[in-house]
């Protein structure tokens, strides 16, 4: 990934959660904000998109029935806003401007996204957090993050995650999958490769971008993984 510059980094709702199981933990932000402090250092511009399933996951809440899907899924994207106000907090504190834009207007609590103001702050070498998700229900964070990343001229997608890379099989399912050093995102469709959505690997393919899938769980995994340190599955138009 050293050839590219500007990224978006989607990390998920769970990477922010306590070890004990608590929805947000300010040692795991710490470590995170100093990562992306470290990434930055290293030429990166970033834009960050963060999930919320720490909090709520629409899809799984309305299946038990007494709330509607565009409902929950409005929790959700509420959900995203928190996580982000958390990671801003904390990129602050770990001494790199970052602000907070969210899809969703809120305007007594963070800047509303638009796509002129967040290519400006990004031109300026801040952080920006992308909040809210798409703004939309029945979509997730990894559709929002490569709509974000496409809008943003970012050159790459790095998706930080619970695995190393995108495997045959889920492995936290199946030990004997193996992991794709690269495949492409008619290959992740076909297959239905579950670690981004259809849709999401559908307009990193319409929109030309790839996609770095790895591990978020070692102390500079971010840094790591973009400058090719670590292992991971790169998924390319
Ligand atoms: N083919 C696959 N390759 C890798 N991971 C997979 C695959 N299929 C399912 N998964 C699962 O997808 C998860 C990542 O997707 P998801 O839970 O949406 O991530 P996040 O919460 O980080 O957005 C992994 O933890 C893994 O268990
Ligand atoms: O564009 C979006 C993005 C997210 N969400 C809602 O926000 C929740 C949290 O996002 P996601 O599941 O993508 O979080 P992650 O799994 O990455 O933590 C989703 O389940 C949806 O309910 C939504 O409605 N529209």
């Amino acid at each position: 990934m050293a050839q590219f510059r500007r990224i978006l980094v989607k990390l998920s709702g769970e990477a922010l959660m306590a070890p004990d199981g608590y929805w947000l933990d300010s040692e795991v932000l710490s470590r995170l904000s100093r990562d992306l402090a470290r990434a930055t250092k290293a030429g990166f511009e970033i834009a960050v998109v963060i999930g919320g399933g720490n909090i709520i996951r629409g899809a799984r809440m309305s299946a038990a029935g007494w709330i509607d899907r565009p409902t929950a899924d409005s929790m959700g994207m509420l959900g995203t806003v928190m996580n982000s106000l958390a990671i801003e907090t904390s990129l602050n504190a770990a001494g790199v401007p970052a602000r907070t834009m969210s899809a969703v207007s809120m305007p007594t609590i963070c800047e509303t996204y638009a796509r002129q103001p967040a290519l400006h702050h990004l031109d300026k070498g801040q952080v920006v957090v992308l909040a809210g998700g798409t703004g939309n229900p029945f979509f997730t964070t990894d559709t929002a993050a490569v709509l974000r990343a496409a809008e943003l001229k970012c050159d790459a997608v790095l998706k930080a995650t619970q695995v190393d890379g995108v495997y045959s099989a889920d492995p936290k399912k199946d030990p004997s999958a193996v992991r794709y050093e690269r495949l492409t995102h008619d290959e992740a469709i076909a297959k239905d490769l579950k670690v981004m959505d259809t849709a999401a690997f559908a307009l990193a393919r319409e929109s030309k971008l790839s996609i770095l899938v790895g591990s978020v769980h070692a102390p500079s995994s971010i840094t790591d993984l973009l400058l090719g340190k670590v292992p991971s599955t790169v998924v390319v138009p």
